[in-house]
């Protein structure tokens, strides 16, 4: 069964365009990283998936139930974790562990004072006397003791300093090894998304490419070498992406080694050292969307 499923998705701000027919599905117990640049539309489908916002037409369900009318029952097993989010400023540590504890059947306190513990605060501390990257742990400790059958993460790594973020991937890992649940989740920080997901969406100008992380990281493939003066390269059919600085030359590809020789040999490219570097998915990333 899949925890979301998105058909034939249209949604307009104003008549601008942002996606006219996106079908994509995330299967129940997978964790599924959506990747885009800035302004593809990934907050507005987690808005859409939620229900704050109607799209032009499609259809979205969400463990079952139609987007924009989710019971009150199928919003208690969703934990969203919205970019911006919202804290009760006005609220204590403990005040806010109450407080939100009422609202969620499977309220797990412990979970929410192991996170928010490690920021050595009182639980007397009032949440507006926070900073940015503590308001966030306080937000992520009550999303994760709600103990949700499906998480939505719209950029969770806001404010977050190097070492809760990477806190935070550990949790989020015994909370995926723990049972049936699913993961939905969107980054900037792309590299931390390379150690969570198996699948990664890439919205690109209203369309969607799905693929499992693994194949992306074997099958796309990240070369370098060093072009002769006042060479041009561009973009193609084999030639994916490219980064140039000076003579210096990173080029992204589906191609293999030899067929990728041949090719540059057939453009007429004459060059040096080529080879084949490792490549992170922030790498793969740029490579597929470039850099603006
Ligand atoms: N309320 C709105 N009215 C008009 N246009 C909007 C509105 N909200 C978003 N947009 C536009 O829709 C597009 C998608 O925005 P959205 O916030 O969904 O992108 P995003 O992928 O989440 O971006 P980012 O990575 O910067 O957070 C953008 O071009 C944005 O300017």
């Amino acid at each position: 069964m899949n925890a979301i499923e998105v058909s034939k998705l249209c949604h307009r701000y104003k008549g601008k365009s942002v996606y006219e027919d996106l079908s994509f599905s995330v299967p129940r117990g997978s964790v599924c990283g959506l990747l885009g640049k800035n302004g593809q539309g990934k907050t507005t489908l987690v808005n859409i998936l939620m229900g704050f916002l109607k799209p032009v037409s499609g259809r979205c369900l969400v463990l079952g139930e139609n987007s924009h009318s989710l019971s009150p029952s199928l919003r208690k097993r969703v934990g969203l974790l919205h970019e911006g989010h919202q804290a009760y400023e006005f609220m204590t540590i403990a005040q806010t562990e109450k407080f939100f504890s009422r609202w969620y059947p499977d309220w797990n306190r412990d979970i929410f004072y192991d996170l928010v513990n490690r920021m050595g605060l009182s639980h007397r501390h009032r949440v507006g006397q926070m900073s940015c990257g503590q308001r966030s742990q306080v937000v992520l400790g009550v999303i994760m003791a709600q103990n949700p059958d499906l998480l939505i993460l719209d950029d969770y790594s806001m404010g977050l300093d190097a070492g809760y973020r990477r806190l935070f991937l550990d949790v989020l890992h015994d909370f995926v090894a723990s049972g049936d649940k699913t993961v939905f989740v969107t980054s900037h920080i792309v590299q931390d998304l390379e150690q969570l997901v198996d699948t990664l969406l890439f919205l690109d100008q209203g369309r969607i490419t799905k693929t499992p992380l693994k194949d992306f990281m074997t099958s796309f493939k990240k070369f370098t070498f060093t072009a002769e003066d006042g060479q041009v390269l561009q973009k193609d059919t084999v030639i994916t992406g490219l980064e140039q600085r000076g003579n210096r030359i990173t080029l992204y590809t589906y191609a293999e080694m030899d067929d990728l020789t041949s090719h540059l040999a057939g453009l007429g490219i004459r060059l040096k050292d080529l080879q084949q570097s490792p490549m992170s998915l922030e790498d793969g990333f740029i490579g597929l969307m470039g850099k603006y």
